[in-house]
């Protein structure tokens, strides 16, 4: 299988677009460590799992991307446990405009939290065997999200953030690609908050031409965002890319050149 003898760390594995990815992984002969704050749906996930694929191929660890304490000693266990992690997916992520400081706190810093952490393991430099490192982002990181100015400002820095650790990766000879997805919406819990008052705050106004907006991108199956990630994680000229996954298909996005 192709991803045999490796090993991957999900966060925000215990559902949704993160439970796609863990599967398609798993699927695949890999090794996954599933980090998600929700610990009754991630214990209730790893059951499931251990019952398809073996308990040795899974460890659930409740980890909150917020806290650096908690994420350092997550992946600390997971290497404890495999010998090593060579994928990472920064994966956890919330929409709420209302709490809007802790949407970047989640998308954000979560994810430069979680990219640091995973490159001080697997850099070359420093003794580490290398990897690849995939975040998810959202077509929100690529151009305005009405309704959602935070959530659209923390998704393009993942794209940023992204883009510009794996040019300073390869610059540096770490080792370790950087590359993004940017999917349209996807059938998971947090489309919800599109109907949430709580979670839009002050631009509940806006709720029914956000919802008209969706049905007309459409809605995905989380497939095809764990099938965009699997051919991210293969083919090893992708560095720096962001994989588009909308209803039409999906494509490499074309940056403006400075
Ligand atoms: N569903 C959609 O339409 C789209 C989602 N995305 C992104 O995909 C990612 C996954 O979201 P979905 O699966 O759709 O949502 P979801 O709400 O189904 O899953 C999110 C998971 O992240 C976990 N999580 C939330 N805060 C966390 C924290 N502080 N620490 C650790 N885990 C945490 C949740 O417990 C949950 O299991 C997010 O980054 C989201 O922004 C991107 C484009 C479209
Ligand atoms: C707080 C409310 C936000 C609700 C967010 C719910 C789901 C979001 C999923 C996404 O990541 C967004 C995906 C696609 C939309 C992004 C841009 C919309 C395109 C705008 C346009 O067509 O003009």
């Amino acid at each position: 299988m192709a991803l045999e003898g490796r090993t991957a760390m999900v966060t925000g594995a215990a559902q949704g677009i993160g439970r796609s990815i863990s599967e398609i992984l798993l699927k695949n002969g890999a090794k996954v460590a599933l980090l998600d704050v929700a610990e009754a749906t991630g214990t209730t996930l790893k059951k499931s799992l251990d019952g398809q694929y073996g308990p040795e191929r899974t460890l659930f660890i409740p980890c909150d991307v917020q806290s650096q304490q908690q994420f350092k000693a997550a992946l600390q266990k997971a290497v404890e446990t495999f010998g090593h992690v060579d994928i990472f997916c920064n994966n956890a992520g919330i929409a709420n405009e209302n709490d809007w400081e802790k949407a970047v706190s989640v998308n954000l810093m979560g994810v430069v939290r979680g990219s640091y952490l995973a490159l001080e393991h697997m850099n070359k430099l420093s003794g580490g065997q290398g990897g690849v490192i995939i975040n998810i982002a959202s077509l929100a990181g690529l151009g305005p999200f009405p309704g959602a100015p935070v959530y659209t400002a923390t998704k393009h820095g993942v794209v940023g953030f992204t883009r510009s650790m794996a040019a300073t990766s390869k610059m540096s000879g770490y080792g370790v690609r950087f590359n993004m997805i940017c999917p349209t919406f996807v059938q998971t819990d947090i489309i919800n908050s599109l109907t949430c008052p709580a979670a839009l705050g002050q631009f509940a106004h806006l709720a029914d031409p956000t919802r008209k907006l969706m049905e007309q991108h459409g809605v995905l199956d989380v497939s095809r965002v764990s099938e965009g990630f699997l051919q991210l994680l293969l083919d090893e000229t992708k560095d720096g890319e962001a994989l588009v996954v909308v209803s039409k298909g999906s494509q490499y996005y074309t940056f403006p050149s400075l």
